[in-house]
């Protein structure tokens, strides 16, 4: 399974270094198998040691240069960044990014050998048109992004079910990951809610290879007690 936190705009460079101290100290009985992403806020980058990678929430395409107010690959590269979220809803919606947009990115960091965390994800209204509809909207998500890049990892979380508290039921994620994965062959993890109380249920689900968490994220205890759960 792949536990994947996404702080968001939340916790500062102190707060994530005594997290990732408590988490490394945790992940040393994890199971092997199992993969464990923190995506910080950029300022609280850095070389850290512990079981887990450290991504980047966001980067501009280019590795350095007149782009105010972005960080590049000069930046990552400082902290040994090779990971990267593209694509999150929160990126799209809030703050502006189209799809030619995010397939310009996946283009750049694919092209300097990244781990690409790449999310998909509809709004209610589409959700309310039915299946069709859904499956519609996440393929148009796809354009330009090469699914068969060997370091790509997808996160399919439905808007919807992000900071409300309301995860999609089990079938809905097993239905549309069953779906969505008929057109690729890498992992595909669900977003949305996910906390303690819905980990089991949710990674028992068949075609969930793993989560990527937001709220219930950011306390340490609670993360880990989902990688153990
Ligand atoms: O957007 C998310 C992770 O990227 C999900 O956020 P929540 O877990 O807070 O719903």
């Amino acid at each position: 399974m792949i536990f994947a936190a996404n702080f968001k705009m939340n916790h500062t460079r102190a707060t994530t270094k005594a997290y990732l101290d408590v988490l490394a100290q945790k992940l040393v009985s994890k199971c092997s198998e199992d993969r464990v992403f923190i995506f910080p806020p950029a300022t609280a980058l850095d070389r850290y040691e512990g079981d887990f990678t450290i991504g980047v929430q966001n980067a501009y395409m280019a590795e350095s240069g007149a782009y105010t107010g972005e960080i590049g690959l000069e930046q990552l590269e400082e902290f040994g960044i090779k990971t990267i979220l593209i694509g999150h809803s929160e990126r799209r919606d809030v703050l502006g990014e189209d799809q030619a947009l995010v397939a310009e990115k996946f283009a750049y960091f694919k092209a300097q050998g990244f781990e690409i965390v790449y999310c998909i994800g509809e709004a209610l209204e589409v959700r309310e048109k039915g299946d069709e509809a859904v499956m519609a909207h996440l393929l148009s998500q796809f354009e330009g992004i090469d699914l068969s890049y060997e370091k790509l990892i997808i996160a399919y979380e439905p808007i919807w079910a992000i900071g409300t508290g309301r995860s999609a039921t089990t079938e809905e994620i097993s239905s549309t990951h069953a779906s969505l994965k008929e057109h690729f062959d890498r992992p595909l993890l669900y977003g949305g809610s996910v906390k303690p109380e819905n980990i089991k249920e949710i990674t028992a689900i068949d075609g969930v290879d793993g989560v990527l968490v937001g709220s219930a994220s950011l306390d340490v205890e609670r993360f880990s007690e989902m990688i153990f759960a």
